[in-house]
């Protein structure tokens, strides 16, 4: 992975510990919002990952590319397997059980990606330095050890939940996300 310094964990960053209720070993992990573009199950045109954690460190997803995801002619578009990637590491935070967002996301296209292709995605936390987590991902062609077609590295930076609240219901989606520490 070509990354730069800022998607780099820093010397002294600790590496994640599990969380107790986080998601265990061998758990699906649920979509954080059914209208999201990539992984909620409401929204009429959108990816719909879904994902599990297979070990509770790590995270598996597939992402099939369809017909409406072109950039060239019968490829993958790159914006479009970058939201895969953003999604399958912002699912990865959920071990983390803390809310976070995409601060920087960093991609790296190896392989065009045809219509048809069954992307296996995988994500994982290389260090937590503060509010800043270093996350990394991969999708590979056709099954868990194809070839790598894209990489990505991404820093995420941990909010609060008063961070959702500027345009939607703090209340709800506090409901919703009960299951995330909510910090001081
Ligand atoms: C309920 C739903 C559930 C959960 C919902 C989960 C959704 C997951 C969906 C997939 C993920 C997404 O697409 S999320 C959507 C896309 N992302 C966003 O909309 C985020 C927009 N950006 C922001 O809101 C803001 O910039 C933040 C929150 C990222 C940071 O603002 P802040 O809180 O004021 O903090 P700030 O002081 O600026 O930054 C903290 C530290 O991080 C560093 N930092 C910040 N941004 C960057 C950056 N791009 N590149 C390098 N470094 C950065 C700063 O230098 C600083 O380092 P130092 O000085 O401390 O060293």
């Amino acid at each position: 992975m070509t990354r730069s310094s800022l998607t780099t964990p820093p010397p002294g960053a600790n590496l994640p510990e599990a969380q107790p209720g986080a998601p265990s070993p061998g758990s699906a992990l649920v979509s954080h919002y059914d209208q999201c573009f990539a992984c909620g199950p409401a929204h009429p045109t959108g990816l719909h990952l879904t994902a599990r954690t297979p070990d509770g460190a790590t995270v598996e997803a597939e992402f099939t590319v369809g017909e409406a995801h072109q950039g060239a002619p019968r490829l993958a578009h790159g914006g479009v397997l970058a939201t895969a990637m953003d999604e399958v590491i912002g699912m990865s935070v959920y071990l983390l059980h803390k809310p976070y967002v995409t601060g920087r996301l960093e991609t790296d296209y190896l392989l065009p990606v045809p219509v048809g292709t069954t992307l296996h995605l995988r994500a994982w936390c290389n260090g937590i330095a503060g509010r800043k987590a270093y996350l990394e991902a991969e999708g590979r062609i056709g099954a868990p050890d194809g070839p790598v077609a894209v990489r990505a590295a991404a820093l995420f930076i941990e909010v609060n939940m008063e961070h959702f609240a500027k345009h939607a219901d703090l209340a709800v989606t506090a409901a919703d996300h009960q299951d995330y520490e909510v910090n001081p």
